[in-house]
């Protein structure tokens, strides 16, 4: 979709289409609707960004708990949403060894126990290796600390599923 296209959906397109940029928070894209016209793919990162950072800390939060573990119930029972199937597939996650699968549930658990939330960190960035050492680093931060990691990985997945999703003019 070319930016001019977003700029001409009504608001049920809008989120028919951007939806899931925010894994399982159709409430960013209902709520950045309203910014259009959108100048530019940037723009509407923005706009997201913007919307995430104003959220109060249980929004924070909430968004957080939308997000599906790493190698977690849902992905090994194939239930993840296509975006989260393909990203946790491209860190390898699809491929760990059992110990790998041990730890990672494990941590996750714990990170989940101390924050409340889940551990998430944006896939596409982060081979296992990295999201392993990220979770036991983390792990160690303070909830407050925590929930604004979060949210800056939930806009870079949402960056990246946006770049899937509006072709920015050069690739015209
Ligand atoms: N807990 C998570 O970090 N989940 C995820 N990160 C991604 O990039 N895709 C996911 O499903």
């Amino acid at each position: 979709l070319a930016i001019a296209e977003v700029n001409k959906l009504d608001s049920e397109e809008f989120i028919e289409v951007f939806g899931n940029v925010v894994e399982n928070c159709k409430l960013a894209a209902a709520a950045v609707w309203s910014h259009k016209p959108f100048q530019d793919v940037d723009h509407l990162n923005q706009t997201i960004a913007d919307f995430l950072d104003a959220l109060p800390q249980k929004g924070k939060e909430g968004v957080l708990r939308c997000h599906p573990d790493l190698a977690g119930r849902l992905a090994q029972a194939g239930q993840l949403t296509t975006e989260s199937t393909q990203e946790q597939k491209s860190a390898g996650l699809d491929q760990l060894t059992q110990d790998e699968l041990s730890t990672l549930t494990d941590l996750n658990q714990q990170y989940k126990v101390k924050f409340g939330f889940p551990f998430v960190i944006c896939a596409r960035l982060n081979k296992k290796a990295a999201i392993l050492n990220g979770l036991t680093e983390r792990l160690k931060h303070g909830a407050e600390e925590e929930t604004l990691a979060g949210v800056e990985e939930v806009k870079k997945i949402c960056r990246l599923r946006i770049a899937d999703i509006v072709t920015s003019e050069a690739k015209l």
